[in-house]
């Protein structure tokens, strides 16, 4: 397993966002979070990342204990957040080689995981293009090369096609299974988009009122039901804020 997650509890102030959630994750799988608006998908993210600070439970992160070993669990992991997370001013290059060299990387291995990222993630042409007038599509994908620096075994995205045309988002989706493929890479994915997570994921989850409501593979699913990931989800989430 690349994550074990037992009874983890977290709250803000009295708050209660993840209630005894449990959750396991394959390696080398991709894995889709879904959830509503404000269902703790970030949060849970936040706190495999050691971004914040769970209040009790445990969490395994290729066999790590997030609570003994945070250095070891950091160098293997890597979160690609929302938000755009690179210098408009610099170019590909620039931008890669400074974040690159914040891991320790210097000079043969860091050009050479520069070179890796910048293939992943189909940036050839725009290596020495400062990154502040590309569209969003290929900022979304410059985003996602930053996180490749490390060769992580685990990837974790957060909605990385947000705000997006569907062109560049199947260009990014394409990528990021290229990426599982060839690397063996974890994926950790969280969209609002159904289509997305029904053409990329092998396995989902749905967070909802604290917890996982729903954990199956979309195999499965499609097999075992007639309604769509869209319909499954409207009707899990109709539910659970009815009750
Ligand atoms: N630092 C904070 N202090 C207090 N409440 C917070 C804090 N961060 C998030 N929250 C609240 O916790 C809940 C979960 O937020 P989170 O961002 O994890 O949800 P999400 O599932 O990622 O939502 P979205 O899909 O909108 O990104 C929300 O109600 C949010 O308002």
């Amino acid at each position: 397993m690349s994550i074990v997650i037992k009874n983890l509890n977290k709250s803000y102030k009295n708050i209660e966002i993840l209630e005894n959630l449990n959750l396991e994750i394959k390696s080398g799988t991709i894995f889709g979070l879904l959830g509503s608006n404000g269902a703790g998908k970030t949060t849970l993210l936040s706190i495999l990342n050691s971004l914040l600070k769970k209040d009790s439970g445990e969490v395994l992160i290729y066999d790590y204990n997030l609570d003994k070993e945070v250095n070891q669990i950091k160098s293997i992991s890597s979160f690609v957040p929302q938000s755009y997370a690179f210098y408009p001013n610099l170019t590909v290059f620039e931008n890669l080689e400074f974040f690159g060299s914040l891991y320790g990387l210097k000079k043969e291995s860091l050009e050479n995981r520069i070179i890796s990222s910048i293939n992943a993630c189909a940036l050839e042409k725009y290596r020495d293009k400062r990154a502040l007038n590309f569209s969003g599509g290929v900022k979304r994908r410059l985003n996602i090369a930053i996180g490749l620096l490390n060769s992580p075994k685990i990837l974790y995205l957060d909605e990385p096609t947000v705000g997006i045309d569907p062109h560049s988002r199947r260009y990014i989706l394409e990528i990021i299974k290229e990426i599982n493929k060839n690397s063996a890479t974890t994926i950790f994915y969280t969209s609002h988009y159904m289509d997305e997570i029904e053409f990329l994921c092998d396995d989902i989850a749905i967070l909802e009122n604290r917890k996982i409501v729903l954990r199956n593979s979309v195999e499965n699913l499609k097999k075992s039901s007639n309604l769509s990931l869209e319909e499954l989800f409207l009707d899990i989430t109709k539910k659970s804020l009815k009750d």
